[in-house]
């Protein structure tokens, strides 16, 4: 019988049958905060450009996941993980990974916007600058200038540069932290519920933002909220209780989940 979990076809380069290649591969992972499991025994692969999203009641280990991949979850005392995740092929454990290098390669976007409170143009050039992304000061207003054409903002924030990243409405704030994230250049953006604070129409542009950046980048994205994981991922994985129930195709998840499960939590029974 075909597993639930493996609804593509993996060609043996990691290419899957729809081109798109495999960027993060979850591997029998189970997770514990001291006694407690969290996850368990949890594979699926997250594919490069496009975004996949996390949904499951609360509690089923979505945070717990999206932190391991970028391997914070290793800052809360008494975390522990067995199984392996591999970025680009190769494993985040391995004893050559350099972790502040390897959480450099993953954005992170939080539920409330985070800007610091220094100028909008600061808040970009931040990361860049200690990082070495951009060596020389000369250059440095170009790059702001294309991480927030990159995440839309731009235009409204163009005569503004030197105010302070705290004085934007939370739409702006949350594209100017998306801004911050692409500063670093990272293949991967991690997103713990972007949305939850904002209004309708900031919430519509973020989304519209994700589609756009999902062209470079890998995007997993946790969210409560049903009608966006459908509107934004190209992926689910659904969760509960700390296992994956089901992970495919966004469309099929919703319109043909394949177990009880699943099918009550996409259609809003319980949650
Ligand atoms: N620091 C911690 N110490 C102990 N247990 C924890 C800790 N963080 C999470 N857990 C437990 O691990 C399990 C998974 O939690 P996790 O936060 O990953 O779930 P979640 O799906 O993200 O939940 P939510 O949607 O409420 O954010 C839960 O049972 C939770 O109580």
């Amino acid at each position: 019988m075909k597993s639930l979990l493996d609804t593509r076809t993996v060609i043996p380069d990691g290419r899957h049958h729809d081109g798109h290649t495999t960027k993060l591969s979850v591997r029998h992972v189970n997770a514990w905060y001291g006694e407690k499991q969290a996850l368990e025994d949890v594979t699926f692969d997250i594919c490069d450009r496009e975004v996949t999203a996390l949904i499951g009641p609360s509690g089923c280990g979505k945070s717990t996941l999206l932190t391991s991949l970028n391997r914070i979850a290793e800052t809360v005392p008494g975390y522990r993980l067995t199984g392996d995740i591999l970025l680009d092929g190769k494993s985040i454990f391995d004893p050559d990974v350099e972790l502040e290098h390897l959480r450099r390669r993953f954005g992170w976007i939080a539920q409330m916007p985070n800007p610091f409170p220094e100028p909008i143009r600061e808040n970009v050039a931040y990361g860049a600058r200690i990082h070495g992304i951009v060596e020389d000061d000369n250059d440095m207003d170009g790059f702001v200038e294309q991480c927030l054409r990159r995440a839309n903002l731009w235009d409204e924030v163009k005569d503004i540069l030197d105010q302070p990243g705290t004085s934007l409405s939370g739409g702006q704030q949350q594209r100017l932290c998306i801004a911050r994230a692409l500063s670093t250049n990272p293949d991967v953006i991690l997103m713990d519920e972007p949305c939850s604070a904002l209004d309708p129409g900031a919430t519509g542009r973020v989304e519209e933002l994700i589609d756009e950046l999902r062209a470079d980048l890998a995007i997993v994205i946790i969210t409560h909220n049903l009608q966006q994981a459908a509107r934004v991922s190209q992926r689910t994985a659904f969760f509960h209780l700390g296992k994956l129930i089901e992970f495919g195709d966004t469309e099929d998840i919703f319109l043909k989940p394949r177990t009880e499960l699943c099918n009550d939590y996409v259609t809003g029974r319980y949650g």
